[in-house]
C-alpha cells in the first residue's frame, strides 16, 4: 500500500500525539535523557532492597520472584515515600500498579506500627475507570498483603453491588479502598461514606488510567470528591498515554506534582511500545479480513495465545462463529457480559484454557449505544435495555494484565493512536516478548498513517515501526478462499443476534451459579470454559482441517519456524483439560459447572462419542487418497 505523505494536519495531530504520549513536565531531581551520559548509557538495575520499602513487602515481592525495580518504579517509589505528588506516565506493562501500590503499603503499615492508623474512613483511595481494574489492582493488594503481619485491609467497591454490600465492605472500614469515581461519589451521596470521615482519615489518593477516568465523564464525579480531599492527602496520578485530560484533572487534584513522563524515567529512552513487541502489517479489503485471520490462525504462523480486537459486539460473534466453523474455539470479551463473567473470561484466558479471545473496545460500542440512547430518547425500554446491556464501567484494554499473550490482533484498526498503543500493550508486558499484526483496509488507511507517523514522531525513527508481515503468502490466503466465503456466507446476521442471546444466557446462567459457588468455595475456582461451542452442528472435516496439498511449502516452512519459536521459549500446550484449584480426586464430582453445560446433554454425549473414536483426520487422508 503506498505509503501517503502526512498531510499538514497529519502533522500537526502527530505533535499534538507526541506531546500526549511522552508529555512535557519540569521534574526537579530525576536526570532527564538529555544530562550527563547519552541516552545509550544503559539503564543501572535498582533492586526493591535499595529502595528503603517494608521487609514484610520485599519477602513478598521475592516470593512473586520479582527483584528489580522497572524504571518507573525506580523513580516513582522514592518521590511517593517522600511525601510528593506524583504525575507518572510511563508505557503498558511497565510496572505502574506495583509503583504506586508499594509506597502505599509501606507507608500505612509504618502508621499502623506506630499506632498511628486513624479510622473513621478509609486511608486510601485507588480510583480506576472499570470494574476489571478494580478486581486486578484490588489482587494486587491482597497477594502483597498476603505476607504482612499488619491487619491492613482492602476492600473493592463497585457500581453492581448493592448498598447493602456496600456498606458491609465499607464497614471497618478498610484502610485501603479500591473503586471508580463513580462510586465514591454515589457512597458519599447516599452517606454511605461521610465527607468529615474522609477529611480525617484520608492521607493518599492515587488515580490509575488516569486520562481514561475523564473520558468515562468521571468528572463530575472528581469534582464531588474534591470538596472531601483534605489539602493534606498526597495524590497520585498514573497513566501509560497523556492527554489535555491528564493535565487538568493535575490542575483538579494535585498541588505542584512531580511530573514523571516517559522519556525522563530513568536514562533509557523509554519506548511507547515496548522495544520487546514487533509491530506487523497485512493489508487487505475489508471483506477479506475473515479469511486473512483464518489463513494466520489455520497455518498457525502466529504465537499463541492471541488476543484480537475488534470494534463492535456483532463484529465479535461473527468472528468467533466464522472460526469455530473451522474448529477453532475463542471466547469473546465483551460490555454485555455480567461482571464476574468477564472477569472469569480474563482469568481463564490468562490460565491458558483457551488461546483465542476476541476483545470489543468498549469506546465505539459506547458510543454506538450512546447515539441509540439519545436517538430513542422517548422509549424507556430502550433505555433501560441500554443501561442493561452495556456495562459503563466496563474496559477491555485499558491496563488489564493480560498474562502471556504473545500476540495481539487488530482484526479492526483501534480509533485512535492512543487506542492502538494500548492494545498493543497488552502484549510484551513485564519485558516479555509479544507481537502484533494490524489488518489494514483502505478504509483504515488514514488511521494506520497516523498510528505510523505517531509512532515515528515519538520514537524518533525515520523508518516504519510497523513492518509488513510476510510469513502470510498470497498462496496461504488463497488456498482457504472459497472455503472461507462459504462459510462467512453462512453466518447470517441471524446467527449473530442467537449467538449473543445465547452466550449471555449461558453467562448469566453460570454467572449466578458461580457467584453462589465461589462464595461457598472461594479457593475451588474452577474457571468457565467460556469457549463453548455455540453451534450445535458437526464441524465437517474439509473445514477442520487443512489437507498437506492445500499448504504451500513456504507456509510450511513459516508454520514451523513459529512452532520451533514456541518449543524455544518453552510455552507448553495450553492445559485445556487441568482443572486449576481443584484438589485431589477427579474434580469431577466436585465441579458445580460440569453440571450446568450450556451444550445440553445430546452434545455432551457427542464429544463423548467423539473424544472415543479414532482420529478422523487420519481416517479422511486415506479415504482421500
Ligand atoms: N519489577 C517488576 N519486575 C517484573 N515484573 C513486574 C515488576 N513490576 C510489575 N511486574 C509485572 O508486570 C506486569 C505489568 O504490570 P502492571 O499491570 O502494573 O503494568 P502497567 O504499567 O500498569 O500496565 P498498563 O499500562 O497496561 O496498566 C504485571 O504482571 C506485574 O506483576
Amino acid at each position: 500500500m503506498p505509503r501517503a505523505k502526512p498531510t499538514p494536519e497529519m502533522e500537526e495531530e502527530a505533535e499534538e500525539v507526541r506531546q500526549e504520549v511522552e508529555g512535557t513536565g519540569e521534574v526537579e531531581g530525576v536526570p532527564d535523557a538529555g544530562e550527563g551520559g547519552g541516552e545509550e548509557e544503559e539503564e543501572k538495575e535498582v533492586s526493591f532492597d535499595e529502595l528503603g520499602l517494608d521487609e514484610q513487602l520485599k519477602r513478598a515481592l521475592r516470593k512473586k520472584g520479582i527483584a528489580k525495580a522497572t524504571p518507573i518504579q525506580k523513580e516513582a517509589i522514592p518521590l511517593i515515600l517522600e511525601g510528593k505528588d506524583v504525575v507518572a506516565k510511563a508505557k503498558t506493562g511497565s510496572g505502574k500498579t506495583f509503583a504506586y501500590l508499594l509506597p502505599l503499603l509501606h507507608e500505612l503499615l509504618k502508621l499502623s506500627s506506630e499506632g498511628r492508623i486513624r479510622k473513621p474512613a478509609p486511608n486510601a483511595f485507588i480510583l480506576v475507570p472499570t470494574r476489571e481494574l478494580c478486581q486486578q489492582v484490588y489482587n494486587e493488594a491482597s497477594s502483597l498483603l498476603e505476607f504482612c503481619t499488619s491487619k491492613l485491609k482492602v476492600m473493592q467497591v463497585t457500581a453492581s453491588m448493592s448498598d447493602k454490600d456496600i456498606t458491609v465492605a465499607l464497614s471497618g472500614p478498610p484502610n485501603i479502598l479500591v473503586s471508580t469515581p463513580a462510586c465514591v461519589a454515589t457512597c458519599i451521596s447516599k452517606g454511605i461514606m461521610r465527607g468529615p470521615s474522609i477529611k480525617e482519615s484520608l492521607s493518599m489518593m492515587i488515580l490509575d488510567e488516569a486520562d481514561l477516568l475523564l473520558s468515562y465523564r468521571c468528572e463530575d464525579d472528581l469534582k464531588a470528591l474534591i470538596p472531601h480531599i483534605p489539602r493534606s492527602c498526597q495524590s497520585i496520578l498514573m497513566s501509560a498515554t497523556s492527554s489535555p485530560d491528564v493535565d487538568k484533572l493535575t490542575k483538579l487534584l494535585l498541588h505542584n506534582p512531580f511530573i514523571l513522563t516517559l522519556t525522563e524515567v530513568g536514562r533509557a529512552k523509554d519506548d511507547v511500545i515496548p522495544k520487546n513487541v514487533q509491530q506487523f502489517w497485512i493489508s487487505c479489503d475489508a471483506k477479506d479480513k475473515m479469511l486473512h485471520i483464518l489463513a494466520l490462525l489455520k497455518f498457525e504462523l502466529i504465537q499463541k495465545k492471541v488476543l484480537i480486537f475488534v470494534n463492535s459486539i456483532d463484529a465479535a460473534f461473527r468472528l468467533r462463529l466464522f472460526l469455530e466453523k473451522f474448529g477453532i474455539r475463542s471466547a469473546v470479551l465483551n460490555a454485555e457480559l455480567p461482571q464476574n463473567s468477564r472477569l472469569h473470561i480474563i482469568e481463564a484466558f490468562n490460565a491458558r484454557l483457551f488461546d483465542y479471545l476476541i476483545a470489543t473496545d468498549d469506546a465505539k460500542t459506547k458510543e454506538e449505544k450512546q447515539t441509540d440512547k439519545e436517538n430513542k430518547k422517548e422509549s424507556r425500554v430502550s433505555r433501560k435495555h441500554l443501561q442493561q446491556t452495556l456495562d459503563a464501567e466496563f474496559g477491555v484494554v485499558r491496563g488489564i494484565d493480560f498474562k502471556n499473550v504473545f500476540t495481539v490482533v487488530n482484526f479492526d484498526m483501534p480509533p485512535d493512536p492512543a487506542g492502538y498503543v494500548h492494545r498493543i500493550g497488552r502484549t510484551g508486558r513485564a519485558n516479555k516478548t509479544g507481537a502484533s499484526i494490524s489488518l489494514v483496509s483502505a478504509e483504515e488507511n488514514s488511521t494506520f498513517e497516523e498510528i505510523k507517523h505517531m509512532l515515528q514522531e515519538v520514537e524518533k525513527k525515520d523508518t516504519d515501526c510497523i513492518s509488513p508481515f510476510l510469513l502470510l503468502t498470497k498462496d496461504a490466503v488463497e488456498s482457504l478462499r472459497y472455503r472461507a466465503q462459504d462459510v462467512a456466507r453462512s453466518v447470517t446476521t441471524r446467527d449473530i443476534q442467537e449467538a449473543r442471546r445465547q452466550d449471555i444466557k449461558n453467562e448469566i446462567l453460570n454467572s449466578e451459579k458461580l457467584k453462589s459457588h465461589f462464595e461457598e468455595n472461594p479457593r475451588d475456582l474452577d474457571l468457565l470454559k467460556h469457549d463453548k461451542l455455540l453451534s450445535s452442528k458437526e464441524i465437517p472435516a474439509h473445514l477442520r482441517d487443512v489437507p498437506d496439498y492445500l499448504i504451500d511449502p513456504k507456509t510450511k516452512e513459516a508454520s514451523n519456524a513459529v512452532k520451533l519459536s514456541r518449543a524455544a521459549m518453552g510455552i507448553d500446550k495450553p492445559q485445556r483439560r487441568k482443572r486449576q484449584g481443584f484438589k485431589g480426586g477427579s474434580g469431577k464430582s466436585r465441579d458445580p459447572l460440569r453440571t450446568f453445560s450450556a451444550e445440553g446433554k445430546s452434545r455432551r454425549r457427542g464429544r463423548k462419542d467423539r473424544e472415543g473414536e479414532p482420529d478422523r483426520r487420519k481416517k479422511s487422508k486415506k479415504t482421500e487418497s
